[in-house]
C-alpha cells in the first residue's frame, strides 16, 4: 500500500452512511483540561461522564520525548515493504500493514504493536531496529514512561474526583511491574484514490472502543480521528501535535460501573496528508480482577460481572473491531 499498491476497496472499509454522520463539529464540543488548572479535576470527570473523551494541554511531557520518538517512527515507516515487514506479523507483536487484530478488520493503515516492558530487552526488538536499537529503545522508553505519569496524574484527579478515597486505585495498575500495557505507532499514508469516490471515506481505522483502562493518544497535524457522541454522531477531533487526547476504555467504565463512558473512535483516510500516531494503551497486570467498585456501587446494581483482565483480552481477541466487547459481561437486570 505505502509502496505504491492500490487501496483494498473493500465494504467494510467505508463508513456506514446509515448511522449519524461526520459533520465537521468545532473544536469546542471535545472536552479540554488544562493540567495546570484547578478546575482540571471537576472537567475530567465530566468530560469522562459525558463523551468519553477529552483533550489535555499544559501536560508536562517533554516535547523533546515526542519528537525523538516521531523522528524514529518517519523513520521505520519510511523503509521499503520489504524491510518493515521482517518486523512483522503482529502476532500480537510486530507490524502490521492494513490487517488489523485476526478477525477480518482491514484498514488504509500500517502499524507497529509494541509490548510495554519496564525491563525492555533490545534484543527482542524487531530485527529492523538492530542497526541502531539503542536510539529506538531509548527514546520510546523515555516517551512511554513520560506518558504512563501523565497518565497516572490523570486517573488520580478521577480518583479524587470520584471522591475514592484510595488516590491510586486506578494508577497503581499502570504503575505495577505486571502491568500488561501496550504501545502503538500508526501511519496512515495519504490515499489520493479518494478524491474519485467523492461522498464516500475511506476508514483508516475502523470504529472500536479500547479495552483498556485508558489509552493517551498524540498525532501529527493531520486529521481523521472521530469520536462518537452518545446520540451515534460522529465528531471530528481537529489535530492538534502539542496536546494529548484521552480515551476512557472499557476496564475503566466497568470499574465506575458504567458512569464513565468507553469512547467509540475511528479514524478516517486523508486523501493528500498521512497521519502519524502514537498511542499508549495502560492496562492493568493479566491477573487483576476487573469489577464495579464497591465504593462507587451506594446500593445501585452492578451492570457487569466480574472478570480477569486476562480473560476479557482473550475474549477481546475473538472479536471484530466495531463489535461490542462488553456485551458477553454484562449482568441481566433483574426485574
Ligand atoms: C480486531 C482487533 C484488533 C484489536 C484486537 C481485536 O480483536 C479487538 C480489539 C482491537 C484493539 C483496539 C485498541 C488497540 O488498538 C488494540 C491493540 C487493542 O488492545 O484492542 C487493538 C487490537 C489489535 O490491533 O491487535
Ligand atoms: O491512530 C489513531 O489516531 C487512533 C487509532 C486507534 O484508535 C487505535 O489504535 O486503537
Ligand atoms: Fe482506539
Amino acid at each position: 500500500m505505502v509502496d505504491g499498491s492500490k487501496p483494498v476497496i473493500e465494504q467494510s472499509s467505508y463508513v456506514d452512511h446509515s448511522r449519524p454522520s461526520g459533520s465537521a463539529l468545532s473544536s469546542h464540543e471535545i472536552p479540554v483540561v488544562d493540567l495546570s488548572k484547578p478546575d482540571s479535576k471537576s472537567l475530567i470527570i465530566k468530560a469522562c461522564e459525558e463523551c468519553g473523551f477529552f483533550k489535555v494541554v499544559n501536560h508536562g511531557v517533554p516535547l523533546d520525548s515526542i519528537s525523538r520518538l516521531e523522528e524514529e517512527a518517519v523513520k521505520f515507516f519510511s523503509l521499503p515493504l520489504p524491510e518493515k515487514e521482517r518486523a512483522g506479523p503482529p502476532d500480537p507483536f510486530g507490524y502490521g500493514n492494513k490487517k488489523i487484530g485476526c478477525n477480518g478488520d482491514v484498514g488504509w493503515v500500517e502499524y507497529l504493536l509494541l509490548t510495554i516492558d519496564p525491563n525492555f530487552d533490545s534484543d527482542k526488538l524487531p530485527s529492523v531496529f538492530n542497526e541502531n536499537p539503542e536510539k529506538f529503545r531509548s527514546a520510546l522508553g523515555d516517551y512511554t514512561s513520560a506518558v504512563r505519569d501523565m497518565a497516572c496524574e490523570i486517573l488520580e484527579l478521577m480518583a479524587d474526583g470520584l471522591r475514592i478515597q484510595q488516590r491510586d486505585i486506578f494508577s497503581k495498575l499502570l504503575m505495577d511491574e505486571q502491568s500488561d500495557s501496550v504501545f502503538r505507532l500508526n501511519h496512515y499514508p495519504p490515499c489520493p484514490e479518494l478524491q474519485s469516490y467523492d461522498d464516500r471515506n475511506m476508514i483508516g481505522f475502523g470504529e472500536h472502543t479500547d479495552p483498556q483502562i485508558i489509552s493517551v493518544l498524540r498525532s501529527n497535524n493531520t486529521s481523521g480521528l472521530q469520536i462518537s457522541m452518545k446520540d451515534g454522531t460522529w465528531v471530528s477531533v481537529p489535530p492538534d501535535q502539542n496536546s494529548f487526547f484521552i480515551n476512557v476504555g472499557d476496564s475503566l467504565q466497568v470499574m465506575t460501573n458504567g458512569r464513565f463512558r468507553s469512547v467509540r473512535h475511528r479514524v478516517l483516510a486523508n486523501s493528500s496528508k498521512s497521519r502519524l500516531s502514537m498511542i499508549y494503551f495502560g492496562g492493568p497486570p493479566l491477573s487483576e480482577k476487573i469489577a464495579p467498585l464497591p465504593c462507587l456501587m451506594k446500593g445501585k446494581e452492578s451492570l457487569y460481572k466480574e472478570f480477569t483482565w486476562f480473560e476479557y483480552k482473550k475474549s477481546a481477541y475473538t472479536t471484530r473491531l466495531a463489535d461490542n466487547r462488553l456485551e458477553h459481561f454484562q449482568r441481566v437486570a433483574a426485574s
